[in-house]
């Protein structure tokens, strides 16, 4: 996002809030408001979640990004396109019900979905697909593995992951999370672990396996700043689209052509 523009953030004392403030600030960009659930009244700048409305109309932000959890994810990006204001969200763990509703309000204003903001995940996940496609009779199996604060397992990279291999072998996988007791390979399935433990900011390995070799292809944030600057791009981007509802994916090769 350029200079000079002003944002909303929401979830703004969270983990992803504080970093998108501090890249926003980097960049020279505004924070028109921030809010957060229960904000703290001795904390500066960050209002309860219940002024958002209002905020929207009194600040008239170009851009909202979100990053909640999918209940409040959603209901965020309703008002957001009520208001006709472009909103990013990299919120992740929504159902099928709340993904429409996503999709929905995509038909009013701008609206954008990313799972995951690195520019690295979207080159693994091309990576994957490539192998997937050249190894197509090898077993896979995912790990992703986050911080001991993260709630929804597994990652929406790894669902975002899962369905890509899926469109490269032209049909769905079982998806098996976890093994326990007699539980043995069934061919084709693909196993899917997730690892919650101090404060990694997240690592996804793909494994493929043929009988004689291995090939693991693996992606680690080092910086939560990572997903806070594509995040920025992908707002950047948005604010001078028609109202519509796009994903991260489709438009990250358009921002490193442009942006980096
Ligand atoms: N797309 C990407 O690149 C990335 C996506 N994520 C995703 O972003 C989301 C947030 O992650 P993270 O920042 O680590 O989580 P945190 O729990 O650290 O932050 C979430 C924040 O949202 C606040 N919140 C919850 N409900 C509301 C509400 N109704 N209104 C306003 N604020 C609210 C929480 O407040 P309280 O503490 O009071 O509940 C908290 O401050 C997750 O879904 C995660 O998977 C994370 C990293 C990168
Ligand atoms: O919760 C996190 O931290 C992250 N969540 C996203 C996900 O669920 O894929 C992206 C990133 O891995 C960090």
């Amino acid at each position: 996002m350029s200079e000079g523009r002003r944002i909303g953030v929401t979830g703004a004392t969270g983990r992803m809030g504080q970093a998108v403030r501090d890249a926003a600030e980097e960049r020279g960009l505004t924070v028109a408001f921030a809010v957060n659930r229960d904000a703290d009244p001795q904390l500066e700048n960050v209002e309860p979640a219940r002024r958002f409305e209002t905020l929207l109309t009194e600040t008239e932000p170009d851009a909202i990004i979100d990053f909640t959890g999918p209940e409040s994810a959603v209901e965020y990006v309703t008002l957001a396109a009520e208001a006709g204001v472009p909103i990013v969200t990299g919120t992740t763990g929504f159902d099928d019900e709340q993904r429409a509703a996503l999709e929905a309000a995509g038909e009013e204003s701008p609206v954008l979905l990313g799972a995951n903001f690195a520019r690295g995940v979207q080159a693994l996940i091309d990576a994957v697909t490539a192998a997937v496609g050249s190894l197509s009779e090898y077993d896979i199996e995912l790990t992703e593995t986050h911080h001991n604060g993260k709630r929804d397992a597994p990652s929406g990279t790894a669902s975002l992951i899962l369905d890509r291999i899926d469109e490269a072998r032209g049909e769905p996988a079982a998806r098996v999370h976890g093994r326990e007791g007699e539980a043995p390979r069934e061919a084709g399935e693909i196993g899917v672990h997730a690892r919650r433990a101090g404060d990694i900011t997240g690592e996804h390995e793909v494994l493929l396996a043929g009988n004689r070799e291995t090939l693991s292809l693996t992606h680690r944030a080092g910086s939560r700043s990572v997903f806070a600057e594509g995040a920025l791009d992908a707002a950047s981007w948005l604010v001078d689209q028609e109202p519509g509802f796009y994903r991260f994916a489709a438009i990250a090769a358009k921002l490193s052509e442009t942006d980096q």
